[in-house]
Formats: structure tokens, sequence, C-alpha cells
């Protein structure tokens, strides 16, 4: 059996509270020195990584002098401002000696929820990852409260895995995989090898966190298999510690437990588009932007709109109509309503005079576009 991420170029790596704390204190230096020597590694074969990381809480409660986790909201706050320091300090310091630089990103579940926002996110870590450098995303845990949280950082790695389309998930923790049980309470539970993303006979073995450091437990990787999956990326359980995990993976072995996506990029997210069944407004088109979208399978130009329906925000998806008011096409769209309607029937080098700046020379990109 084959590793599914030997082919993969784009790879979100998370690594959990389990692993990345020394046993709840303060932060592993020599394992994240490892991770980065590892992770250099694969950028030496071509490939794009991005880190999820916790432990911002735990550094935080070691710098403050606290010994149990705090129950008060701001003090568990406060641990996460502080301990994100130390983390960001031994990320940069990590990956300086293997020549890479790092970024910090710290996102909400509101960040990803508005469209505008998830488009920010979206360009910036790719433009990150196109100059060279290794994003750290952590939950941004000094503004969000209990409800909005996302809370693990299983989830916050499927939806970065889904916001920036990676081949491949791999989440690092303290266990070898999935197991048939939690082998902390089962001495029989054996490895599951391979599984299908989204089974549900995965979730039935899958239970709550081991440790009370970690948050999410085996079920919100199994969770987020699924979730990353839609956007056709293959997630990886494995254990941490091995010192050589990720080259092992990358050389095609399969350690862990493999979570295959049955959908390929593109048509997951088309599907997604497709989905929609409420869009936000429309653009009408004339005949020449409907022949450029319906027959040659081009991007949608403001100068082939005459006509904008409705109120929309920066990458809304919205309908494209004919000027007979057939509905085309879906699509997100680069632009406001307001911005639309300011653009439409010009040539795209004319965007950045009449806007100040440049989403894209496209209203629509093909690749954000599903005809229906
Ligand atoms: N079926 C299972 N297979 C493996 N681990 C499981 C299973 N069910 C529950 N677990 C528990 O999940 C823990 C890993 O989750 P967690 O503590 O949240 O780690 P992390 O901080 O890496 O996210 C393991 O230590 C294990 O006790
Ligand atoms: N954002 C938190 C981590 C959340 C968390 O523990 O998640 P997980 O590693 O999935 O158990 C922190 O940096 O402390």
């Amino acid at each position: 059996m084959k590793s599914v991420i030997q082919n993969a170029q784009r790879i979100i790596i998370k690594v959990g509270s389990s692993l990345v704390t020394n046993d709840g204190r303060g932060l592993d230096h020599g394992a994240i020195a490892r991770w980065a020597a590892q992770i250099a590694g694969l950028r030496a074969l071509g490939k794009q990584v991005v880190l999820v990381s916790s432990g911002a809480i735990a550094e935080g409660m070691l710098r403050l002098g606290f010994e149990q986790r705090p129950t008060d909201i701001h003090e568990l706050q406060a641990c996460a401002a502080v301990g994100q320091m130390g983390l960001a300090q031994i990320y940069e310091t990590s990956f300086r000696a293997h020549q890479l630089g790092t970024a910090q990103v710290l996102l909400t579940h509101a960040d990803l929820a508005d469209r505008e926002r998830y488009l920010n996110a979206r360009s910036t870590l790719t433009t990150l990852l196109r100059l060279g450098v290794v994003p750290i995303i952590n939950e941004n845990d000094t503004v969000v409260t209990d409800e909005i949280k996302f809370g693990d950082n299983d989830t916050l790695g499927a939806l970065v895995a889904n916001l920036i389309e990676a081949d491949a998930l791999i989440i690092l923790t303290d266990q070898h995989g999935l197991y048939s049980a939690d082998p902390r309470k089962d001495p029989n539970a054996v490895l599951i090898q391979q599984g299908e993303a989204g089974d549900p006979a995965l979730e039935a073995m899958a239970g709550g966190a081991g440790s009370s450091i970690g948050r999410g437990g085996m079920l919100t990787k199994i969770l987020a298999a699924k979730r990353a999956a839609k956007s056709g990326a293959h997630t990886i359980i494995a254990w941490g510690r091995d010192s050589d995990v990720l080259a092992r993976l990358a050389q095609g072995e399969a350690i862990g437990t493999q979570l295959v996506a049955q959908t390929g990029h593109l048509t997951a997210r088309k599907q997604w588009m497709a989905d929609h069944l409420h869009t936000a407004g429309q653009v009408v088109l004339d005949a020449g932007a409907v022949q450029k979208l319906s027959k040659e399978g081009k991007s949608l130009l403001p100068i082939g709109v005459i006509e904008v329906k409705g109120e929309f925000g920066r990458g809304a998806v919205i309908t494209c109509v004919s000027e007979q008011g057939v509905a085309l096409a879906r699509g997100i769209c680069n632009y406001s309503s307001t911005e639309t309607r300011r653009i439409m029937r010009k040539p795209s080098s004319e965007i950045e005079a009449l806007l100040g700046f440049v989403e894209g020379q496209e209203l629509i990109h093909r690749d954000n576009l599903v005809l229906i």
C-alpha cells in the first residue's frame, strides 16, 4: 500500500497539543526542531507546506505560572496571547536554522465564514507559499468565546485544507493513527490502516481526547478528514514523535491511518457551488460572454456584463444569466455588486483606475465557475 500523499504538492500539517507540549508544560523545543527539519526536507522536494500548530495555551500557562489549565475564559485567552509569542519564537528560530522564513496566521471561525475575509485569507496564504514562507496557523484564541470557537485544531486544519485546496492533510498526534477503539482504554484495539474519508463506521471507533491537554480527541480528526475530503484532500493521521514520519510519508510509505478522499479537487468545489440553492445576486451577460463561458470554458470578464441584480459582497456565489434570462453558470465573484456595477462593460485594464485596487482581472475566474 502506497501513501496517498506521495504525489501531494500542497500539504497541511497539524501538530496537536498532545505532541507540541512537554506533557502540557510548555513547548517541546526538541520536537519542534525535528518537525522543522522534516518540513525543510519536504520543501526541498518541492512541496508547499502549511503548519497548523497548537500549544499557545500550554506555553502561556507555563509563562504565567498556572499549574492547572484555567477555567476562566479570559485567563485562558491571556494564556493563549502570552503563549502564542513563545510558539512564534520557537518556530521562527527552528525554521531559520533551515533558511526558511515563517509567518504567523491567526484565524477565527468568523474569518472563514465570511467570504471576503475567506478570500483574503486564501490570497495571503497562497502568496506566502509562493514567496517560500512556511505559514504557521493557530486559532485566534484571544478574540473568540466558547460558542464560536473551533476549539480543536483538527477542524481548523481541515478548513485550511479546503481554503487553499491542499492535496493532503497530515494530522500528527500522540497515537499511531485511528484504532478500532481508544487504545488508552482498550488493549485489543487495532490500527486502522486505510479508510474512506466520511465513512460513518470510522466515527463510531473514535473517542474523545486522551489527555487533559488535547482538545478534540480522535473524533474531531475523523470529522476533519471528512471535511478535508470535500475539497479533494486526503488525510493521514500518524504518530508525530517518529523522527522521520514526514519523509517516510513523502517517499510513499503508508504509515498511520490513511483516509482517502473520493472526490477530486475541482469536482468538489464546483459541486459546492452547484449546490448553492440561493445565490446572493445575478449578473446579466452579453452574447459574447455567454459564448466564452458556455462554449469555450473561459473566465467571466467585467466587459461581458451588462447588468447587475441584487446586492452582494466580494466572494459571494452569484448566478450568471443570459439576456434572455437563462441561468448559465454559478461562480464566486471577485468583486462586490457595487464594485461590479462600476467595472461592468469595461476592459479589465481599467479596474485599478475605477476601483483603486485589483482583486483579479476576471469578475469570476473559470476555476471558480460551474456551468449549470
Ligand atoms: N479510536 C481511537 N484511536 C486512537 N486514539 C483515540 C481513539 N479514540 C480516542 N482516542 C484518543 O485521542 C487522543 C488524541 O487526541 P488529542 O488528545 O486531542 O490529541 P491532539 O492534541 O494531537 O489533537 C489519543 O491520545 C487517544 O487517547
Ligand atoms: N488553539 C489552542 C489549541 C487547541 C487544541 O488544543 O487543539 P488540539 O491540538 O486539536 O487538541 C492553543 O494553541 O493552545
